[in-house]
């Protein structure tokens, strides 16, 4: 695995290094030893999959406040996506700047996201399907989103938004006065 910082701090994307052979590959995604080189010390205790028809869906942009914060990561495991953090740590030198990045099965890349980030996606194709790994359980109650079209945010997603969820539809915006998670 190789761990390429992103420019919002303690975010990395991960490259897999596959042994390839006739029969296919095989790649290591997670290793305790490896992840505690970048400060992952916690234990994933949540793993989710998500299947997204239709190229230009949204999902997003999601995360849990105190003291529910957790880190994720995501894998794509068919077709492509845009994946999308936020900073939103409070007095973070980066706060409210945001970093995509395309995940697929091709290209096999992961996104470690860091706790107190937003996250979410746009489909670049039909039937995209994710993994997601969490430190914290999840928990109704703590759930928090930001709109995906923030002005203050500005994201630049690649393709017209073709469908969003009630929730993410219903998302407050963010004001001058936010001061982070
Ligand atoms: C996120 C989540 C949802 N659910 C339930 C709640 C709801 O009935 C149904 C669908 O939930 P949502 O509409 O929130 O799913 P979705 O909009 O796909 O939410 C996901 O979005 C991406 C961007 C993320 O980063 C994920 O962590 C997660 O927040 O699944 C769980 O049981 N466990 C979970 O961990």
């Amino acid at each position: 695995m190789n761990f390429t910082p992103t420019p919002l701090s303690s975010s990395y994307l991960i490259d897999l290094n596959p042994f390839q052979d006739e029969r296919g590959w095989f790649a290591r995604y997670f290793s305790k030893d490896l992840f505690e080189q970048i400060g992952h010390t916690k234990e994933w205790v949540q793993m989710n999959h998500s299947v997204t028809y239709k190229k230009g869906t949204i999902r997003g942009m999601h995360f849990q406040v105190k003291p529910y914060r957790e880190v994720k990561m995501v894998r794509c495991i068919a077709g492509s996506v845009y994946d999308v953090i936020v900073d939103l740590r409070e007095g973070s030198p980066t706060f409210l700047q945001w970093y995509g990045v395309e995940l697929s099965a091709a290209n096999r890349r992961m996104l470690y996201i860091p706790e107190g980030f937003a996250h979410g996606f746009q489909c670049l194709a039909d039937n995209c399907e994710l993994l997601y790994h969490h430190t914290e359980f999840y928990t109704p109650a703590a759930e928090a989103g930001l709109r995906y079209n923030d002005p203050l945010l500005n994201i630049a997603w690649p393709l017209p938004v073709t469908l969003l969820s009630p929730r993410d539809e219903k998302h407050p915006y963010l004001t001058e006065d936010f001061k982070g998670i």
